[in-house]
């Protein structure tokens, strides 16, 4: 006898995030429904989060949805893409669509979220004009930015902001217009938001703050906006991200209570008998939520109910936000705008960009702001939500004040958190079941954890705690399976990196380090330098050298010493200089007490002993190019005397060595670089220890590479002979550029030439003239944005002021 037990209808209205996430947590429950979905849009469910990823270039469409269609398949779950529900019938318990479908429920969640706001005003129909919600909008934006150039984005909040920092990614000028002086300013408080709005300005968006649109202007196609103050702003594309509105419409024609959401209570349920709401939709104790981790906390307790587990009701969400833009780190949770009632802790760094508030109330945490370092925001969320007291422990913990680290470490750690404790917010992912996923199938990558538990698919803020709990779980082995990268921030290698940067088109170390998922958001001084001189390789012409990524003598162009003065080297071509320039560099060094004057193994002069708030003056007085012998770049050329004086000399190095120095100083290279230009194979100026040596030999010049006198001594190889001056500057144009393409940061030619093999380095530059050609274009492009440090900074007097007269360094 067969027995065919009856199962009831569950039918979820709204595809998106919030309404599946119910259903993936009740499939996971055990729940006993025959499942029917009903969405708009023509997708299986996404990840509506990375829209902002699929803008900004980083993620495809495909990358972003979360069930593929199989998924539904697999459970059983009959889904109706393209299919919009158009009424809930409660007297027949039917559902009825748009398309003349009538299906039958038992249960019925509506999860039908929001739809973009649009502000009224004469014009918002035009065309150019879309709302950023949906992947049709994203296509929408993605076509213009091919088509149109200037593009407004209406609304300074997350959203607005994600969609200008994306339109920027894809080339468009766009101005993001805001109705207030500060941006999100839901969010953050006065000084967070000028901070966010001088780095945004940094990475191209523009701002017309405190303007109100009125009207959109244009024939068919908008052509520009009109301000309440009669401004105009031209733009071929509009964008308008000035908030959300519940879908209701539905529940409203059904008869379902609905004030600014559909009406629910702590258990989710509407006014109509058996139906139910989660999501954006929804107005839980008078609130609309718009992101996404209280809709998962929604969904967990309608889940636990429809299965009939046992669960405490859904109480409301503590809210937390971190803008998603690389390279921009902001994080707000809580309250952010102090009264009398807070104590504010508050500290603001403006060298390193950065910027912490917490708010007490009674000592109870209640709200925190973090720009530029987020990396308490996961402590941080958590105290908040717990409504945590302010303790010694937690202060130097979250404030970084802790002299040792271990003991304040312990009570925020993974280890102590609570089994049922959310680690990942938007995928409602607790401790116990990443810890499970670790001890039961022995995952031991964040990949890993994401495919089994969810965690990290969304937002990704919760990253930094899965590693943990990883590494909690596997110790010393959580280690050992992580692959080696250029430092302990990450685990890719020069060259993945660098591939990255180009295919990406990523353009600042804390965008790389954002999209690139580094453990520590702020980097370390073994990635912070090299990820600039990445950039600065790649776009030799756009990137914005980033002074605080250097190290202390490239920072201030000047070398210190180890009694805190600095030294002084101006730049003596080819070793050569003139009883003028020696005679002012006397009179400054006698002027400025200046303790030694060296003569450097570089032929040059080294004034050693200066005064800190000296060496503006000293260089302004000598006013001679800086000899960069603080940088990773081409430091001296030395040269013998050549054909212009010595009887054996067939090459005229004095001149040759000076116009080399002359074409390639200032320009970054992975480390420092040294010349040689010799009259004659007697080699007086010592070509073999050079990363470039150069010999007059047999009426043209042979050209050695890969030198080293120094720690690790390094005799340089043969690498070619040439006839003219010309082919020898192609040579060392090509070399020097494929070393600067190719070459690890800090890794010098010696090391290069080994780790490369010198047939290699030959068979590029020496066997393809045109490959040759193009590094010697690429390195002359290269040098033709560089400039003199010192002549910046001496008309420069508030960098010379920070940085000579008042910074610590
Ligand atoms: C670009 C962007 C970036 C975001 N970034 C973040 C972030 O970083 N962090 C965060 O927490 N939140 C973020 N959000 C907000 C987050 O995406 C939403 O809070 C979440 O997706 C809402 O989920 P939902 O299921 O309630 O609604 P939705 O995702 O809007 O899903 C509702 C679905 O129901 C469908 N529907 C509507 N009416 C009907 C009907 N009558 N019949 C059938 N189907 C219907 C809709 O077409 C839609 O597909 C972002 C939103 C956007 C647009
Ligand atoms: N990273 C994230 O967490 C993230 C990212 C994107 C979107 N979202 C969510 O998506 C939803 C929509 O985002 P949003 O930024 O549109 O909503 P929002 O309500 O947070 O911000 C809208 C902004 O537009 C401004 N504004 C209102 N009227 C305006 C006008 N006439 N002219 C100029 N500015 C005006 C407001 O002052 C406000 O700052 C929100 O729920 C948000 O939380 C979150
Ligand atoms: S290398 Fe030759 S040309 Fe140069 S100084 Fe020595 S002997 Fe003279
Ligand atoms: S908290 Fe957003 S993905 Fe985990």
């Amino acid at each position: 006898m067969t027995v065919t037990v009856e199962r009831e209808k569950l039918v979820l209205i709204g595809n998106g995030m919030a309404g599946v996430g119910t259903i993936e947590q009740i499939l996971k429950l055990g729940g006993a429904y025959d499942i029917t979905v009903f969405g708009s849009e023509p997708h299986p469910n996404y990840n509506r989060i990375m829209l902002s990823y699929v803008l900004e270039g980083s993620k495809t469409i495909e990358d972003i949805i979360l069930n593929d269609r199989q998924w539904y398949a697999d459970h059983h779950i009959t889904l109706h893409t393209g299919t919009t529900v158009i009424r809930i019938d409660e007297a027949s318990r039917q559902i009825i669509t748009d398309n003349g479908l009538s299906v039958a429920y038992d249960k019925a969640i509506i999860a039908t979220g929001s739809n973009s706001f649009i502000l009224p005003v004469p014009g918002s129909d035009k065309e150019g004009v879309v709302g950023f919600r949906d992947i049709a909008d994203c296509d929408a934006m993605l076509a213009a930015a091919k088509q149109y150039r200037t593009a407004a984005v209406i609304g300074g909040g997350l959203l607005g902001l994600e969609a200008a920092k994306g339109l920027v990614n894809l080339g468009m000028d766009v101005t993001v217009v805001h109705l207030l002086k500060d941006l999100m300013e839901r969010q953050l408080d006065h000084t967070a938001s000028s901070m966010l709005q001088a780095e945004l300005a940094r990475q191209g968006v523009k701002f017309a703050m405190g303007k109100q649109t009125v009207e959109l202007t244009g024939d068919e196609r908008v052509n520009g906006l009109r301000f309440s103050d009669g401004s105009e702003l031209a733009a071929d594309f509009v964008v308008m991200a000035v908030g959300i509105k519940p879908n209701t419409q539905l529940a409203r024609e059904s008869g379902i209570t609905v004030n600014r959401g559909i009406v629910v209570d702590d258990y989710l349920q509407t006014s109509m008998p058996d139906v139910y709401s989660v999501g954006e939709c929804t107005e839980h104790r008078g609130t609309c939520y718009g992101l996404v981790a209280p809709l998962f906390e929604q969904g967990m307790v309608l889940a636990k109910h429809l299965c009939n587990v046992p669960t405490q009701p859904y109480e409301g969400s503590v809210v937390a936000t971190k803008l998603k833009i690389s390279g921009v780190d902001v994080f707000s949770a809580g309250e952010f705008t102090e009264t009398s009632e807070h104590t504010v802790i508050s500290a603001k760094d403006e060298w390193k960009r950065t910027y912490k508030k917490i708010l007490l109330n009674n000592n109870i945490i209640v709200g925190a702001v973090l720009f530029g370092d987020v990396t308490e925001s996961a402590s941080l969320q958590k105290l908040v939500k717990q409504g945590a007291e302010m303790t010694e422990e937690i202060y130097s913990e979250v404030m970084g004040t802790g002299c040792c680290g271990g003991g304040a470490k312990k009570s925020l750690s993974v280890e102590t958190m609570a089994d049922e404790e959310i680690v990942c917010g938007c995928n409602g992912v607790t401790k116990k079941a990443i810890v499970d996923a670790v001890t039961e199938n022995g995952f031991t990558t964040v990949d890993e954890i994401k495919a089994c538990t969810g965690a990290t698919r969304s937002c990704g803020g919760c990253k930094p705690v899965v590693e943990q709990i990883l590494q909690f779980v596997l110790g010393d082995s959580f280690q050992q399976s992580a692959k080696q990268g250029i430092c302990s921030c990450t685990t890719l290698s020069r060259d993945e990196i660098v591939a990255e940067i180009t295919s990406k088109g990523l353009k600042t170390t804390k965008e790389v380090m954002n999209v690139l998922d580094w453990k520590q958001a702020e980097g370390c001084s073994k990635c912070r330098p090299a990820v600039n001189y990445y950039l600065g390789m790649i776009y030799p012409d756009t990137h914005e050298d980033e002074k605080e990524s250097r190290f202390v003598n490239e920072r201030m162009s000047a070398n210190i010493q180890k009694d805190g003065t600095f030294t002084v080297v101006p730049r003596m071509y080819g070793g050569v200089t003139t009883p003028e320039d020696l005679k002012r560099i006397a009179d400054v060094s006698l002027k400025y007490d200046v303790k030694v004057v060296k003569v450097t193994g570089g032929q040059r002069l080294d004034l050693i002993g200066i005064r800190k708030e000296d060496v503006p003056k000293v260089w302004e007085e000598l006013d001679m190019p800086s000899g960069y012998a603080y940088a990773k770049s081409l430091r001296t050329v030395k040269t013998c005397v050549g054909s212009q004086f010595c009887r054996f000399g067939t090459q005229d190095s004095m001149g040759m060595g000076a116009l080399l120095e002359r074409k390639y100083e200032r320009l970054d290279f992975p480390a420092k670089f040294k010349m040689a230009v010799n009259g004659c194979p007697r080699n007086c100026a010592e070509s073999c220890t050079k990363d470039i040596g150069i010999v007059g030999n047999d009426g043209g010049w042979e050209i050695f590479i890969g030198g080293n006198g120094g720690i690790k001594p390094r005799i340089a190889d043969a690498f070619c002979k040439v006839k003219t001056d010309e082919e020898l500057i192609e040579v060392c144009s090509a070399v020097m550029q494929y070393y600067r393409e190719t070459g690890n940061y800090l890794e010098r030619t010696s090391e290069w030439v080994e780790r490369m093999g010198l047939e290699q380095i030959q068979q590029v530059i020496l066997e393809n003239d045109e490959q040759r050609k193009e590094l010697a274009a690429r390195i002359d492009f290269a040098l033709a944005q560089v400039s003199d440090p010192w002549k910046k900074m001496l008309d420069d007097q508030e960098t010379r002021t920070a940085l000579f007269e008042q910074a610590k360094v």
